[in-house]
Formats: C-alpha cells, sequence, structure tokens
C-alpha cells in the first residue's frame, strides 16, 4: 500500500514517516513537490501519482500571523483540503486529515466530544473548521483526528520556543488560564496510522492524556530539561494571565478534547502528556 504525507518538513509528517508500519510505503511531498496555495495543481498532480491513500499533515499552522494573512490560511486550511477530498473521492482511497482543538471556542468545562458545537475565535481555528465542513460535504468516508498542542524533538513549537528562551531569559511568564492538553507527534503519528488501518471515518479526537494550561507545560519542560542537563541554570517559571499576554488571536480558554472514543476504536492505550513529555526532552540529548 502506497500511502501519500502531505506537509513533508512538519513536526507531523516527520513522526509519520519515523513510525510508518511494515507492509506500507509511505512517501512525503512537500512544497517543492506539490504547492498547496496553487490550489488548481493539487487534483491532477495527485491524480497523475496515484496512492493509495493520502494524509494531509499539511497546514497553515501559524496561530497569530493568520490573523493578518487569513487569505493564505483560507488557501491552505480550506481550498487545498477540498481538493484532496474531491480528488480522494474520485481515486477512492481512504483520506485521513488533521484538525484542532482551536476549533473550539472554550467555554465547556468538561473534555469536548467530536459532536460538541465549534465556534473558532480567531482565523486558524475558523479556517480549520471550514476544512473539516469542506470534508464532510464532499467526502464522509474521510476520518478527520482533531488534536492539540502538539510538539516534538528536533522541530519548531512550544518546547522549543521554551526551551529557547530559558537558555535566554532568568524569568519567563506563561499564561495558566489556557488549559488543554500537550500532544506527542510520535504518539499522534501512531494513532493516525491506526485511524488508516481501521478505516474510520468521521471526527474523531485525540490529545495525550491528562490537562495541562500552557504554564504546566512550560514547568513540565523546564523540570524535565533540568534533569536531563539540558539547562545548566535557573529560571523562574511564573503563571501569568492570558491579559498579560496580549497576542493577535484570540485562543479558546478550555480546549481539552475527549479522546476515549477513538483510543477505544483503535484499541490504543491512552499516554500521559507528561511520560511522552519526558522521552521527547530526553531525545534531545
Ligand atoms: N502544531 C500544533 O500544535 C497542532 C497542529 N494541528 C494540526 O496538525 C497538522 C500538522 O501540524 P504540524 O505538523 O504541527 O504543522 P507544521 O507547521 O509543523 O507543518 C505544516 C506543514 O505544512 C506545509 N505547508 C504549509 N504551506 C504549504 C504549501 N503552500 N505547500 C505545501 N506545503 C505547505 C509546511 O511546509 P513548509 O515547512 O515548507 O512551510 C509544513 O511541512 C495540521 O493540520 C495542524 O493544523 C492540530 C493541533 C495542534
Ligand atoms: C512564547 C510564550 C507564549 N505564551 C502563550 C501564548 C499562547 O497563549 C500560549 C501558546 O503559545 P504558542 O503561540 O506557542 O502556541 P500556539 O501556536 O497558539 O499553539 C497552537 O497551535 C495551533 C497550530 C494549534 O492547533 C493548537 O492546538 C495550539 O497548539 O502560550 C506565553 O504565555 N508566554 C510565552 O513566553
Ligand atoms: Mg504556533
Amino acid at each position: 500500500m502506497r500511502v501519500l504525507i502531505l506537509g513533508r518538513s512538519g513536526q507531523l509528517a516527520q513522526a509519520l514517516l519515523e513510525s510508518c508500519p511494515e507492509g506500507i510505503e509511505a512517501a512525503a511531498w512537500g512544497r517543492a513537490d506539490l504547492d498547496l496555495s496553487k490550489t488548481e495543481n493539487i487534483t491532477p498532480v495527485l491524480s497523475d501519482y496515484g496512492p493509495d491513500a493520502i494524509i494531509n499533515a499539511s497546514a497553515y499552522t501559524a496561530v497569530d500571523k493568520a490573523e493578518s494573512e487569513a487569505e493564505q490560511a483560507r488557501k491552505l486550511n480550506v481550498d487545498a483540503v477540498e481538493k484532496m477530498a474531491e480528488t480522494a473521492k474520485t481515486l477512492a482511497i481512504p483520506f485521513v486529515h488533521v484538525s484542532t482543538d482551536f476549533v473550539f471556542g472554550g467555554d465547556k468545562t468538561s473534555a469536548y466530544l467530536p459532536e460538541d458545537i465549534c465556534n473558532p475565535l480567531g482565523v486558524y481555528g475558523k479556517t480549520k473548521r471550514q476544512g473539516e465542513e469542506a470534508i464532510l460535504t464532499i467526502y464522509p468516508q474521510s476520518a478527520i483526528v482533531r488534536t492539540a498542542w502538539v510538539y516534538r524533538a528536533g522541530a519548531a513549537n512550544f518546547m522549543s520556543t521554551m526551551l529557547r528562551l530559558m537558555a535566554e531569559r532568568d524569568e519567563l511568564g506563561v499564561v495558566s488560564d489556557q488549559i488543554g492538553a500537550p500532544t506527542s507527534a510520535d504518539n499522534l503519528a501512531n494513532v493516525l496510522w491506526r485511524v488508516l488501518d481501521k478505516q474510520l471515518s468521521g471526527i474523531w479526537h485525540y490529545t495525550d492524556a491528562g490537562v495541562a494550561s500552557w504554564y504546566d507545560f512550560a514547568s513540565a519542560i523546564y523540570h524535565e530539561a533540568r534533569e536531563a542537563g539540558l539547562l545548566s541554570r535557573a529560571v523562574e517559571v511564573k503563571p501569568i494571565l492570558t491579559s498579560d499576554y496580549p497576542t493577535p488571536a484570540k485562543r479558546p480558554a478550555f480546549s481539552v478534547l475527549d479522546s476515549r472514543e477513538l483510543l477505544t476504536a483503535i484499541e490504543w492505550p491512552a499516554v500521559h502528556w507528561q511520560v511522552a513529555l519526558r522521552e521527547q526532552v530526553r531525545k534531545l540529548k
């Protein structure tokens, strides 16, 4: 089985390549192979390649920049995704897509279920939601997996930002009033391979287990980095409020996702985010 992964340089695509199961031949394409913002090329190029399945790990993921680059975000997160779904439908092959906790407004107090009402607060979340809606209309046999706060050793993400700042500063303020779940791209990749194998369709949720604020996540990154000997200086990580850290995009105050249905469907164990974090930090040694 030949599986085409889109978004080659991204953290999820890299994790998918490294965890590709036996019996699957995975190819990953980057911008040079197919520029997804040139949406008119997507169907002809994909059809010509003729994969047996497509996993879309590409997206416009710059949450704050999206506020001023809505056109570009929409192209990647909606228009390109529409073309992928259309092509997968025509080829009658599985299509696995990834979406985000930022489709939710954040006013729930218990974990979000796949069927809960969406209310994205910013351009990134809005375009990701529109991408989901397009897929469900065009090719409902597709699988959409929403996840959150994805990171991986060696890639650009919140963990790498924190480690860079901790190497430079004595003190760091991080918001403690946005609650979610950090998710290792490696765990997510394993889950997506299972989703493909089980031929799931519709919307599903997956994050690593447990709950955290960004402050909790940053504190844990600090402690793991110290323990692993990656940081030689003491840094004070301080909890702050979202109002003390103004950003162009509004983010949900609470976006914990309920992963239980998916874990049951793919017969996969929950992994706590702290366990996954330790593994990722150790990889940096
Ligand atoms: N990161 C996170 O915290 C979360 C991510 N997600 C979702 O998970 C998925 C994977 O995210 P992640 O791996 O973190 O994303 P990254 O930002 O690490 O990777 C995105 C990929 O998309 C590619 N891409 C962007 N624009 C184009 C284009 N015009 N043509 C071709 N490729 C392009 C990028 O290529 P290039 O490097 O050349 O720009 C990059 O390879 C996305 O759907 C994202 O929305 C969901 C929840 C949380
Ligand atoms: C760098 C920094 C950020 N923050 C805050 C800003 C923000 O509210 C929160 C997270 O920061 P980031 O901008 O790194 O995270 P962000 O890029 O918003 O992360 C999101 O990315 C997209 C792609 C998703 O789909 C989401 O699930 C989520 O992972 O931490 C601080 O409080 N202090 C800091 O020093
Ligand atoms: Mg970001």
